[in-house]
């Protein structure tokens, strides 16, 4: 209570809750007499955030103590909020250990407002955890992104060889969008998806079972054997060029069509391409020329994709299927050649390169390719993203068909490949890699 010098009193209540609402009496009495009054104190306004804590062994523990009774709403990372509770309540610790496993984020409704929501945090899974380890006995690893590990496992039920893709949390990725992307994909092209387990093998990584691509990255293919001729390139570009229609018809965009994404499977009659990481893939909602996501939906570009990424991508435009006709048309340039058409000394010279549009076809390099295989590049890497030829048209390509047999030389390609291994030779030889007159 504070009395001022003037001689009014004035009584402040703090840290009311909800048990405390009522009507109040207040007695005043001095020397000369007393005065009495009454007061409602209602008690409301937005609740605050619920404090959540981790259980052992994969359950949360919510608790709350408000002014005002309060219901729990959770919400599973890129679903519906939902309430938890039956009724409200000022204050609870509540456990949590049946939920689907996933990352969950809590609020507090009173009143008909919300309160803000709680970090996500990873619940559940032990379940998951148990049979996933049951059921895949790991194999090697197969290669490594910037978001995710992938290694070979086995199927002990039913003996199949799978790749496991291991997605961490937080570094922009979204595996359940990629597995229902993938869930769509119905192509011979493309790498089909088996099965996905949240929060596993541990709290904080999404485990996505995929179609084993016994074969490795298609270049590397071609490079190790006398079969890589402009017939092979051709088919394998048809393959490609497919894929990407397929995709683009189903309103996919892939967005990091390069080299390490592009793997061949050799265990059918004939060697097929298979197109995989549709994790910076985009669900454009309007077809080929359909509307672009938000740049934010996008992830980051890995600095191995700046060599196969288009002028509107470094100019910072929103993405569209177009993105994915230009890197086709630099993956044809460099499986013909082994040359990276806009590749420079520097990322800024690259960049240059890319926005200019300047790139040749060097006579000691293409002397042996048919000139119709150079007619489809320009039109594949029209800088003009909404004349740039799009795959379905590409496909009418006559040299796709007909490409002669005509041996190639390896030596530029395995360059190339060295250079982008990882821990490879990099930036060193980047200027004996770029086409010599460019
Ligand atoms: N189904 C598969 N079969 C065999 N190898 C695979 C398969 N999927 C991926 N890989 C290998 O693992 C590597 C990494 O996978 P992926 O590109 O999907 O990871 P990422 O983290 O999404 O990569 P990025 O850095 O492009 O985002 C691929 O480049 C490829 O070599």
């Amino acid at each position: 209570m504070d009395l001022a010098p003037d001689g009014l009193a004035t009584l402040t209540i703090r840290d009311v809750r909800a048990q405390d609402a009522g009507v109040y009496c207040c007695l005043v009495s001095n020397a000369l007499g007393g005065v009495q009054s009454s007061a409602r104190l209602v008690v409301g306004g937005a609740p605050g955030v619920p404090a959540v804590r981790a259980l052992a062994p994969g359950g949360l523990l919510v608790q709350w103590d408000e002014p005002a009774p309060a219901h729990l709403e959770y919400c599973r990372a890129g679903e519906d909020w939902r309430r938890a509770t039956e009724a409200p309540a000022a204050a609870c610790s509540l456990p949590l250990a049946e939920l689907p496993p996933g990352q969950y984020s809590f609020r507090l409704v009173a009143g008909g407002a919300a309160g803000p929501a709680s970090a996500p945090a990873p619940c559940g899974g032990s379940w998951q955890r148990e049979q996933f380890a049951r059921r895949y006995s790991l194999e090697e690893e197969l290669g490594r992104g910037r978001t995710a590990r992938v290694v070979a496992a086995r199927d002990t039920g039913t003996g199949q060889r799978v790749a496991l893709k291991q997605v961490v949390s937080g570094r922009g990725a979204d595996a359940s969008r990629e597995y229902r992307v993938l869930c769509r994909c119905a192509h011979g092209g493309l790498v089909r998806a088996l099965a996905l387990f949240s929060e596993v093998p541990r709290a904080g990584v999404t485990s996505l079972v995929l179609e084993l691509v016994a074969g490795g990255p298609l270049l590397d293919w071609a490079a190790s054997g006398p079969h890589y001729t402009q017939q092979l390139v051709a088919t394998h570009m048809r393959q490609l060029l497919s894929a990407l229609d397929w995709l683009h018809a189903n309103n996919v965009a892939h967005l990091d069509v390069r080299p390490e994404n592009i793997l061949v499977e050799l265990s059918g009659a004939q060697p097929q391409l298979k197109l995989v990481d549709l994790g910076s893939a985009i669900e454009t909602g309007g077809g080929a020329g359909g509307a672009g996501a938000s740049p934010s939906e996008v992830l980051p570009p890995a600095p191995a994709q700046l060599e196969f990424a288009p002028p509107e991508y470094v100019l910072g435009r929103p993405p569209t299927p177009a993105w994915d006709s230009w890197a086709a048309g630099v993956f044809l340039y460099v499986f013909l050649t082994g040359l990276s058409p806009f590749l420079d000394e520097s990322i800024e010279e690259t960049t240059a390169n890319i926005i200019k549009c300047d790139y040749c076809f060097p006579p000691e390099h293409w002397a042996g390719v048919a000139p119709r295989a150079q007619a489809l590049i320009r039109a594949l890497l029209e800088p003009a993203a909404a004349t740039r030829l799009a795959p379905a048209a590409a496909l009418q390509e006559p040299w796709l068909h007909e490409a002669p047999a005509t041996p190639l030389s390896a030596t530029q390609l395995k360059t190339f490949l060295e250079r982008r291994r990882p821990g490879g030779l990099g930036d060193a030889i980047c200027q004996s890699l770029r086409s010599p007159d460019t």
